[in-house]
């Protein structure tokens, strides 16, 4: 097998760490920075908001979503008072207050949409009972037809197979504060976006953004025109990790799990797979983890990492081993 390439020798990491740019917690550690934090979710509402095959539980929630929490909420506060002494100083009483924006960002299979449900949940639950709102960004793929069209069903989730102009300009009416801002939405029941059906985002005081490309960069066009990033959009932004062995072993599982359960759907795009024996449809998930989400794992998604605040690395119980936070 490959040998992963977010897998570092000890005695590189243990160099490599005195100069990087993150401070590197244990889980434990990280637990100490949740203070009085107070649990405003219970086992059964965890249960709700995970994923297939997400073991998260109340004490990982206590160990790492609590101080996780309080981090944001001091960003959120920072960031509001910024924002009315900014007003204060420009003298634009007129200025509408816009979002606070999360982006999560990882792998296919990793884990974000779990995390991302959660934390929504948690920043919601504060005393000041902030709106939050949750978007991913599956909605803003192109639709199958399209992507056939360009030869590109092979490459979905690469860069590519996204509207990205679509993508920017609901950021940017999202961070220019504008009411009823429509995002498409993605079906993995028939694996296309959803014709004519959105999720209408109305200036929330915290929008949680999570899809495997929300850190990435691109060319920036010769003639010098400025073209945005979406992270230039976001207030805070946290990369999903784990050692690529792991996530194959997650994706495999759950293709198998989604096989007995949601595959059996006869409207489901991958029906053909609950049809098909169980070594095929292993072999099937394999090919699809190495042949699209493995290679965007590295090409394009990996690369982003070092651009986040926040990196949660997770061990092969899907549990939280190690929080790093940006220093600079
Ligand atoms: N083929 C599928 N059928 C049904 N649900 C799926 C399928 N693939 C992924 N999902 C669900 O979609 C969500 C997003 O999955 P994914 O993009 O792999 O990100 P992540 O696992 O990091 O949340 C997860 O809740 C997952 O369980
Ligand atoms: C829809 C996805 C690209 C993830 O999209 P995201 O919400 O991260 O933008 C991914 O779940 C996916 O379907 N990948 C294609 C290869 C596969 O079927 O696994």
């Amino acid at each position: 097998m490959d040998q992963p390439t977010n897998a570092i020798p000890t005695d590189d990491r243990a160099r490599s760490r005195a100069t990087s740019p993150y401070r590197f917690f244990s889980a434990d550690e990280w637990a100490a920075f949740r203070a009085d934090t107070p649990l405003t979710l219970t086992g059964n509402e965890i249960d709700r908001l995970r994923s297939l095959n997400d073991p998260v539980d109340i004490a990982e929630v206590r160990r790492i979503y609590l101080s996780l929490s309080r981090l944001l909420s001091a960003h959120v506060e920072a960031s509001q008072l910024l924002f009315e002494q900014r007003k204060r100083f420009l003298d634009l009483a007129d200025v509408t207050k816009t979002p606070f924006v999360i982006g999560i960002a990882g792998s296919v299979a990793v884990g974000k949409s779990t995390t991302a449900r959660l934390l929504a949940e948690l920043l919601s639950r504060w005393p000041s009972s902030p709106k939050v709102d949750l978007v991913t960004t599956d909605g803003f793929l192109l639709p199958n037809a399209v992507l056939r069209d360009h030869g590109l069903m092979e490459r979905k989730g690469f860069p590519e197979s996204y509207d990205i102009a679509a993508l920017l300009k609901f950021l940017s009416a999202i961070k220019a504060g504008e009411p009823d801002v429509r995002a498409p939405v993605y079906s993995h029941l028939t694996y296309d976006v959803v014709p004519d059906t959105f999720v209408t985002v109305d200036r929330p005081d915290i929008l949680v953004f999570e899809g495997i490309n929300v850190l990435q960069t691109r060319d920036l066009p010769a003639d010098g025109t400025i073209v945005p990033f979406v992270s230039d959009f976001f207030d805070f932004s946290i990369y999903i990790d784990a050692d690529e062995r792991v996530i194959r072993t997650w994706y495999v599982d759950r293709f198998m799990r989604l096989r007995e359960t949601a595959f059996k759907d006869p409207h489901s795009f991958f029906h053909r797979y609950s049809q098909v024996g169980e070594d095929e449809a292993l072999s099937i998930a394999e090919g699809l983890w190495s042949d699209i989400n493995l290679r965007n794992l590295r090409e394009n998604i990996l690369p982003t990492r070092p651009r986040a605040d926040l990196i949660l690395r997770k061990g092969g119980d899907h549990l939280i081993e190690e929080v790093a936070l940006r220093k600079l």
